[in-house]
């Protein structure tokens, strides 16, 4: 029997929604697994885009859903998944309704597909439309209203609408060879066009990699090395430490993950840096000289990057968010061992939430009396971001909103006095 076209990226769809929304995995963990069947880059990149824009849009299209159906279907049932996925290809990816229903309905076979053909039949007839700002879960929302008010979670709405400009840090900032953009602060490029990175000019060369403008603020806080030592912790792929070495420092970069820590050394090798990588759980590490300084890009709920990866919004619970700000504290409580009398201890994550932040580092500066915050000056920030009254980085969707947003981040530099 042939299969039908597009039936695999469906099924890789499916499955990566599972494992996010059953099981809290993160899309990008299950990316790889799910999509092992499919050969073709484009119908991985398919599958990807079928489960991200699911979950984009997943409040909005529930409506719908529950609107269509007299007996509210249960948030787990396979056939809400289906449909879900269904109306993102229709509305968000713009796929032809025969190829959505011949997948969709082969996707429940032997269950409720009759029902799944009325209620998506009838939703298609009604011209159905999805509000150009997608409504957040109200969890998360209540959660960041609560934090940040309401004009946040209106930011972070309008920022979840679509996937964010591509930024890249530039190895040397005199180079011709990228593609073009908006320079956000010296060295860092907002592209104006999107596509596949490796065949833009520059890429293949190293001239520059892909970093977000809130990701490359942390290493920048660092300033010249000149031959100094850091210890780049939690550091792969790598964007930190490519950063890092070309300002001289001399770049110990640890990560547990070996995978990663392999992404990192192709990174090296093709923008022609150095760095000593140690592939070891931090925790369990034990270097044999203090450092002149150390970054700590902390594992943290990743609340922060939900316009590329929406998962976050639907599986991080309040218990996650205790778990890695506890994770995140045994850390900072290492990290500050390895570091010279003197030395700049800087701390980030890329999370909304102030437990893993301003909480955090409050908790920290508590219990070590011998760390005081180096305020961040307004100079060393891009226009329009502006460092909290304590001296932090906080940074939240409406920052550079008109240029298209910054990734949620939390940033604090720390001087270790003796
Ligand atoms: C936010 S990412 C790091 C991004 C990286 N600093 C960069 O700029 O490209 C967090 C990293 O923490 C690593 N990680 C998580 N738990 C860890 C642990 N216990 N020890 C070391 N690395 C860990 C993960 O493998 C992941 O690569």
């Amino acid at each position: 029997m042939t299969d039908i076209a597009g039936l695999a990226t469906r099924r890789a769809a499916l499955t990566m929604l599972d494992a996010v929304l059953r099981r809290g995995d993160a899309l990008d963990q299950v990316e790889a697994r799910a999509c092992r069947h499919l050969e073709l880059p484009e119908d991985k990149a398919m599958a990807r885009a079928i489960a991200a824009e699911t979950l984009r849009h997943m409040v909005d299209l529930d409506a719908l859903i529950d609107a269509r159906t007299r007996q509210p279907l249960a948030d787990d049932a396979k056939a809400r998944t289906v449909l879900r996925m269904m109306l993102a290809q229709a509305l968000v990816l713009k796929t032809p309704a025969h190829a959505v229903v011949a997948t969709g309905l082969e996707l429940l076979s032997g269950g409720p597909r009759r029902l799944a053909h009325g209620v998506f039949g009838a939703l298609m007839r009604g011209d159905p439309a999805l509000p150009e700002k997608p409504t957040l879960p109200e969890t998360v929302a209540q959660r960041w209203r609560d934090h940040w008010g309401d004009a946040m979670v209106e930011a972070a709405s309008i920022g979840l609408a679509k996937a964010p400009p591509i930024d890249i840090t530039l190895r040397d900032p005199e180079t011709a060879a990228h593609p073009g953009g908006t320079e956000l602060i010296p060295g860092h490029i907002r592209l104006s066009e999107s596509g596949p990175v490796p065949a833009m000019p520059g890429y293949a060369e190293g001239a520059w990699w892909v970093q977000n403008i809130s990701a490359a603020l942390p290493a920048r806080l660092l300033g010249n090395g000149a031959g100094r030592s850091v210890y780049d912790l939690c550091a792969a792929p790598g964007g930190k430490t490519m950063q890092l070495a070309v300002k001289g420092w001399q770049v110990t970069a640890l990560d547990l993950s070996e995978k990663r820590n392999r992404r990192l050394s192709e990174n090296l090798e093709r923008t022609g840096l150095a760095a000593n990588i140690i592939t070891m759980d931090a925790l369990r590490w034990q270097p044999e000289a203090q450092a002149d300084a150390v970054l700590l890009d902390a594992p943290c709920t990743a609340t922060g990057i939900f316009r590329r990866h929406p998962d976050v919004l639907h599986r991080i619970s309040e218990r996650d968010i205790a778990d890695r700000a506890q994770l995140q504290a045994k850390m900072l409580e290492q990290a500050a061992a390895w570091l010279k009398p003197g030395g700049h201890l800087l701390y980030a994550v890329c999370s909304l939430e102030p437990e893993e932040g301003e909480a955090q580092i409050g908790q920290f500066l508590d219990a070590h009396s011998d760390f005081l915050i180096n305020a961040v000056t307004p100079d060393e920030l891009p226009d329009g971001l502006s460092p909290t009254d304590e001296g932090y980085v906080r940074i939240l969707p409406h920052h550079l909103a008109e240029l298209g947003g910054m990734d949620g981040f939390f940033i604090a530099r720390m001087q270790r006095e003796n």
